[in-house]
């Protein structure tokens, strides 16, 4: 694939940036040193439903506010100050989801910069997840924005990353490129979705190669021109595990992205389908579970084994499972 990727200016701004001493503060480099001390990939999201939360988390809420998107964001707050409270120690990243936040305009949005926070204060990772992308001069804005990276004072967001979207070009990655590797923040860059339709824009065929096979070669391109200490740049790749054959196929075309891979639980994936996600150490992608573990007390086995306003056991009982799925089934046991 990287032969038939045509220069660009992306390139030629990489070369100069390449030098920079920013990049000691590589995120792949932060990522990865998370990964090791807790001694395992997996990811939590941070997905909180307004119907599904605890009940006395809603009633708590309930009788602090009057208007419903003052209770709903104060609910998802409390929820996930809780959910960080207890995986904070045994994983080493969060992921956010932006948009159950912003369904609930300014109330919502301050819950998400206070969750961020949180959870950084509590020595995470933090991935937002709000797959954004637009034209450069645009692009710019939502990078100053969100990417805090090293240095939380940096950006009123305060995320280590940001997942985007791809679709408008190569030069729209180039403003998030340029504000991740000056603050030692990263992006995940949307390349194989984990969703039924994925292939439907994806899979599409010019000159042999998938769509997706084309933004991968962009991707592995920018990842291997910021790489820091180790092998994998601050560049990296959204790769669904629903997808298990294209997964190892852009593991292997992507050797220094790393990869971001949703799927694993609700939406059907298991550990086997993540293996091929991964290089010999078990580095090279976190494997996210949002609503397995968020919600695991609506669902047997945690359901049978914890009443109600037990979630929270549930929730670390669900992650101690995903920990140990992964070191079982995959190259991340050799984490352990
Ligand atoms: O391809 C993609 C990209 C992002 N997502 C997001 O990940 C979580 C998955 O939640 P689960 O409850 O574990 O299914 C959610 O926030 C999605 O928006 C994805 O699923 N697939």
């Amino acid at each position: 694939m990287k032969e038939n990727h045509e220069p660009s200016d992306v390139e030629d701004y990489l070369t100069c940036i390449s030098e920079s001493s920013y990049l000691m503060h590589n995120f792949s480099d932060r990522l990865n040193a998370a990964i090791r001390s807790k001694k395992t990939p997996a990811l939590v999201g941070l997905d909180p439903r307004f119907d599904w939360l605890p009940a006395e988390i809603v009633s708590a809420a309930e009788a602090k506010h009057s208007s419903k998107a003052d209770i709903v964001a104060a609910a998802f707050e409390e929820f996930c100050f809780r959910m960080i409270d207890v995986v904070a120690p045994l994983v080493p990243a969060v992921k956010p989801q932006a948009a159950f936040f912003e369904e609930w305009g300014p109330a919502g949005c301050a819950a998400l910069q206070r969750v961020i926070k949180k959870a950084r204060e509590a020595g995470l990772v933090v991935i937002c997840d709000a797959k954004r992308g637009d034209i450069g001069s645009t692009a710019e804005a939502y990078a100053r924005g969100y990417l805090a990276g090293a240095d939380p004072e940096s950006a009123i967001w305060a995320a280590d990353c940001l997942t985007v979207n791809p679709y408008l070009g190569s030069d729209t990655l180039e403003p998030f490129v340029k504000v991740a590797v000056e603050r030692g923040a990263g992006i995940y860059v949307l390349v194989r979705t984990s969703n039924p339709g994925a292939g439907t824009f994806q899979d599409r065929q010019t000159d042999g190669h998938t769509l997706y096979e084309c933004v991968a070669a962009v991707v592995n391109d920018l990842a291997l021109n910021t790489t820091g200490e180790g092998n994998y740049g601050a560049i990296g790749a959204v790769v669904g595990a629903t997808y298990p054959e294209e997964l190892s196929q852009l593991r292997a075309l992507m050797p220094h992205a790393p990869l971001l891979v949703p799927g694993y639980g609700s939406q059907g994936a298991g550990a086997g389908d993540v293996a091929g996600a991964f290089d010999t150490e078990g580095l090279g992608a976190i494997i996210n579970s949002s609503r397995g573990i968020n919600f695991a007390i609506r669902k047997a086995p945690y359901s049978e084994k914890y009443a109600p306003e037990e979630w929270e056991q549930a929730v670390e009982a669900a992650t101690h499972d995903m920990i140990a799925d992964l070191a079982e089934h995959t190259p991340a046991g050799n984490l352990q």
